[in-house]
């Protein structure tokens, strides 16, 4: 189906608006008059500039107060209806959202309302025009859908039709299968946006907290189907109110909201394959089964500093690839790849970051079928020159500019070990170290949703709740998305000074922060590790007593953590164990982790303990890196 997004989605001035609109892929803008009135380009003009963007002006909206007045606000709310359709006609758009009433003066009275949208389609059927009208969920007397199709049955004219939005109806907690006894033909609009579950004043969540679908908490997949049940087949078109991306840059929101428009129709059709939606056939989400591969970029200079850290870690160096300078650490189920080439997109992620991790390696069910589906949900492709014989990899660009890889266990891909990496060195001993338990990516705030709507979009993927940690310098916010046996953590950084803001100024922007490697013994590997030197991340001995304090932990257990730096936690399914290195310059390092039972959080309550001591142990806040 052809998609639009309202102006007041985006920053920016109107050209700019325009300019991130069309590369993003819409067909539509839904102008709104304010930024109309801002810019200092006549309707013509501007409606030639969309024109010229290979855009459609799909409404302009919104059009506030006419229903249900006594004369003379009557008289006059049909004189600014005249002039506007005018303009309209200057644009060169021919459907107008009217919004219900909040007019003081406003009477009510169903058939009062009705009558005035009958007499105003005569008006509007002069201009050439349509108006649809919409049910705003704090609307004096219309604030549910199923009054404003009422109106507009009674109003019963061609040129007057219904304009539904998702926000309204499921905000206002209106159900959406209503929708589904609306005739198609009458529903003249949608509107789309989702918005975060929190309890607070309508028009204000309205107005600074919609996301787009797939981003929030609203039950948007279930309205878009109870829309697409009806038969409607016009435009579907986001509306999203939102501070965060009235700030944003705007080709990166407006990407973001095209991906959500895309998921959501292909959401719909797996859910309910009778509805007919008109979008490519790609394939269906899948889970990640593991995590193959992480690739560190760096510089001859600063590769041995991180093989001294992965040596200390228990890895082993197993293999070099065939045509780069690629090393291979293997430790348990664990791939890391220190890349020092000088040439390709390791150096390029080196240039831009430091040393930092540039590609993460996913085994999924099928490679192809991952990449086909992230690339129809717009995901950039990732090419580059491969030596005579090597495998041709599926990639595409991950979140913040790093790469991730699709494998999988069918020909070639599961050879990957073999054909692009010659063994050498001695087989791995390790410290336990089995597998990998999570990924944590650190970005600043408000590159959150965007990420989060990445990963589910794209996998097969459920999100956490977001909780709150808290840095002595300020607030990081922690959101984990699951899919398969893929853990990432989202962690969004609010202030510089926090251990995550220090990390995204010193590699000049996010990637990862850190990785946490699983065992199935916390206090043997602690062991071993401290037998090879790891730098493990000292926690003080008021932790102890508290955690001892909250958990009731006998004596030995709690000198067993005391003496290996362990921090605990527990959930109703299980406990969890946590050691850290100590974070390098830039704010990177490593966790061990061990899961027992069904443990399914990441530590959140051990975090302001664990950043408050690895801020002891770097430079001061302020201080330029050495
Ligand atoms: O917040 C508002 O006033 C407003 C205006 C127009 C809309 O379409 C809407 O959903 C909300
Ligand atoms: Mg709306």
């Amino acid at each position: 189906m052809k998609t639009s997004i309202a102006t007041v989605s985006l920053s920016g001035t109107l050209p700019e608006k325009l300019a991130a609109i069309a590369a993003a892929g819409f067909d539509g803008i839904e102008i709104f008059e304010q930024d109309f009135i801002a810019s200092d380009f006549s309707p013509a003009e501007v409606g030639r500039m969309v024109r010229d963007h290979g855009l459609e002006i799909t409404l302009f909206q919104p059009f506030r107060d006419f229903e249900g007045l006594p004369e003379p606000h009557r008289a006059r709310a049909f004189g600014r209806a005249a002039r506007k359709f005018e303009l309209m006609n200057q644009l060169g758009t021919d459907l107008v959202l009217f919004c219900s009433s909040l007019h003081p003066a406003a009477m009510g009275g169903i058939d009062r309302m009705a009558a005035d949208f009958n007499e105003l389609g005569d008006l509007a059927a002069q201009y050439g025009v349509r108006v649809g009208f919409e049910a705003l969920c704090w609307g004096r007397f219309i604030n549910d859908h199923r009054d404003a199709w009422e109106v507009v049955r009674r109003a019963d004219h061609p040129n007057i039709g219904l304009i539904l939005d998702s926000f309204h109806t499921l905000g206002g907690k209106v159900d959406p299968d209503s929708i589904r006894s609306i005739p198609g033909d009458r529903i003249f609009f949608v509107q789309l946006a989702d918005a975060p579950a929190v309890d607070m004043d309508l028009l204000y969540w309205s107005r600074h907290f919609r996301n787009m679908p797939g981003e929030g908490d609203l039950d948007v997949p279930r309205f878009m189907r109870a829309v697409l049940a009806t038969g409607y087949d016009g435009w579907l078109s986001l509306e999203i109110f939102n501070d965060q991306f009235r700030s944003g840059l705007p080709r990166l929101v407006a990407l973001d909201g095209h991906r959500s428009l895309i998921g959501l129709q292909d959401h719909a059709r797996r859910a309910e394959p009778a509805l007919s939606v008109d979008l490519p056939e790609f394939p269906a989400p899948a889970p990640v089964d593991q995590v193959e591969f992480i690739e560190f970029a760096t510089s001859e200079d600063e590769a041995p500093g991180l093989n001294a850290l992965l040596t200390a870690t228990g890895f082993t160096a197993t293999g070099k690839h065939v045509s780069k300078s690629v090393t291979r650490w293997r430790q348990g189920d664990v791939n890391l790849l220190v890349n020092t080439d000088a040439r390709g997109f390791g150096r390029t992620a080196y240039m831009a970051h430091g040393t930092t991790v540039s590609e993460i390696g996913l085994n999924v069910p099928d490679a192809k079928a991952s990449f086909d589906r992230a690339t129809a949900l717009l995901a950039q492709p990732h090419g580059e020159g491969i030596g005579a014989g090597e495998l041709q990899i599926p990639g595409i660009r991950g979140i913040s500019g790093s790469v991730i890889r699709f494998l999988d266990e069918k020909p070639d891909l599961a050879r990957i070990w073999d054909v692009d990496f010659q063994p050498e060195g001695p087989a791995p001993v390790g410290a336990g170290i089995t597998g990998i338990d999570h990924l944590a990516q650190t970005m600043p705030y408000d590159e959150m949703l965007s990420a989060s709507l990445f990963y589910t979009e794209i996998f097969d993927a459920r999100k956490s709740p977001m909780v709150d940690v808290i840095d002595p310098d300020g607030l990081v916010r922690s959101q984990a998305i699951e899919s398969g046996r893929m853990r990432v953590t989202l962690n969004g950084a609010e202030a510089r000074r926090t251990l995550a803001g220090r990390f995204i100024e010193d590699s000049l922007g996010s990637s990862v922060q850190h990785i946490a490697f699983a065992t199935a013994d916390i206090f043997a590997t602690a062991k071993a590790l401290a037998d090879l030197g790891f730098p493990v991340l000292r926690i003080g001995a008021n932790y102890y007593d508290d955690v001892a304090a909250r958990f009731g932990l006998d004596a030995g257990l709690t000198d067993r953590l005391r003496q290996f730096n362990v921090m605990y936690d527990e959930d109703a399914g299980g406990q969890f164990f946590q050691l850290y290195s100590v974070p390098s310059e830039d704010g990177f390092f490593f966790e061990i982790v061990q899961r027992q039972g069904n443990y399914r959080g990441y530590g959140a309550p051990n975090a302001p303990f664990r950043i408050a001591a690895q801020k002891r142990t770097s430079r001061p806040a302020g201080m330029p890196r050495a």
